[in-house]
C-alpha cells in the first residue's frame, strides 16, 4: 500500500512517500510565491520523476494543511496528478487524541498523534522548529495538556535583519563562545543560545505544569541545529508531523 503525506506549512510543502507506515522518500517544496493547481501540478509531476515514482501506483494522497488559501489548488492537483480524492485531515478529525483547541492547527495535531502512537507510554512534548515555534503537550491517555506558539527562529532572524541598517545574515550554527566580538558572531549567539534558552526554560517550566519529566521530542526545519546542543530534547525526527498526518489518514478512511 502506497501513501503520499502532503503537510502545507507557512514556509514549506513536505511530501513523504509511505509504504505501509514507513515513509521511504521525502521532500520539500518552498510554499512561497503561491502558485496556480496547474503550475502545482507540473512541480508535483517533475518531483515524482526525480524520485521515480508511478503516480499510478500511488493507492491515497494525505493532506494537512495551515494554510487554507493552498488546500484547495493542492487537492486540485493531485486529482489531476492521481485520478483520486486525497484525504484532507485537520483537528477535526478522529483519533485517539482530543485536541481539544477548537482553533489547533492541523501540524499541531498530527504532532500530537504522532507523539501518542509512537511514544505511547507516560506525557510528552513535540517542538516545532517552523515558521512558528510551537510546544505541544498530551499525556499517556491522549489528553491534550497544552500548547505554546512562539516566534519562529528564521522568522525572527528575518525580522531583525529587515528592521536593521548593519545586520547581516548568518548562517544559523553555534559561536564559538556566548559572548562575541564580531557582528556575525554576536548574533549567532543570540540566535542559538536565545532560542535554545527559550526551549529548555519550556521545557522545565512545562515540566513543573504537569508535574512530569515528558519526553521531548523535536521537529521541524531548524530542530537539527537544536537537538545536539541539550540533552533536555530526547529526540529529533525530521518526519514526525508526516507521520502523524499519515496515521490521522487511515483513521479518516
Ligand atoms: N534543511 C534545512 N536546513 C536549514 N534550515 C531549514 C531546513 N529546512 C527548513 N529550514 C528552515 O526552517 C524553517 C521552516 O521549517 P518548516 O518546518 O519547513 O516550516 P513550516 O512547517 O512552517 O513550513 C524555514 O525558516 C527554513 O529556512
Ligand atoms: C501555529 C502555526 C502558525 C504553525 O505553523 P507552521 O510554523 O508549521 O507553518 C499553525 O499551526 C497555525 O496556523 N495554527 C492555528 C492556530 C492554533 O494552532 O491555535
Ligand atoms: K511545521
Amino acid at each position: 500500500m502506497l501513501t503520499i503525506v502532503i503537510n502545507i506549512g507557512n514556509t514549506n510543502i513536505r511530501f513523504g512517500l509511505f509504504e505501509g507506515e514507513e515513509c521511504r522518500t521525502s521532500w520539500i517544496l518552498n510554499t512561497k510565491p503561491y502558485r496556480t493547481s496547474d503550475e502545482l501540478q507540473m512541480q508535483f509531476t517533475m518531483m515524482y520523476q526525480t524520485h521515480h515514482i508511478d503516480a499510478s501506483t500511488v493507492d491515497k494522497v494525505v493532506i494537512g494543511s495551515v494554510v487554507p488559501q493552498l488546500t484547495y489548488d493542492i487537492t486540485r492537483a493531485i486529482k489531476k496528478i492521481h485520478g483520486l480524492n486525497p484525504v484532507v485531515v485537520n483537528r477535526e478529525t478522529a483519533s485517539g487524541v482530543q485536541p481539544k483547541s477548537k482553533q489547533m492547527g492541523t501540524d499541531i495535531y498530527a504532532n500530537l498523534v504522532a507523539a501518542h502512537h509512537l511514544y505511547p507510554e507516560g506525557k510528552k512534548i513535540i517542538f516545532d522548529f517552523g515558521t512558528a515555534l510551537t510546544a505541544s503537550c498530551i499525556d499517556a491517555k491522549g489528553e491534550t495538556l497544552g500548547v505554546i506558539i512562539a516566534p519562529g527562529i528564521i522568522t525572527s532572524l528575518n525580522s531583525l535583519i529587515h528592521d536593521t541598517a548593519q545586520l547581516p545574515e548568518i548562517e544559523l550554527i553555534k559561536p564559538k563562545k556566548v559572548l562575541g566580538l564580531d557582528t556575525v558572531s554576536c548574533m549567532q549567539s543570540g540566535m542559538v543560545y536565545g532560542f535554545l534558552g527559550m526551549v529548555e526554560g519550556f521545557i522545565d517550566r512545562i515540566n513543573a505544569e504537569v508535574q512530569e519529566d515528558c519526553f521531548v521530542i523535536a521537529t521541524g526545519g531548524v530542530s537539527h541545529v537544536y537537538k545536539p546542543l541539550t540533552e533536555k530534547i530526547h529526540v529529533a525526527d525530521r518526519l514526525h508531523t508526516l507521520k502523524g498526518l499519515y496515521y490521522l489518514g487511515e483513521s479518516a478512511s
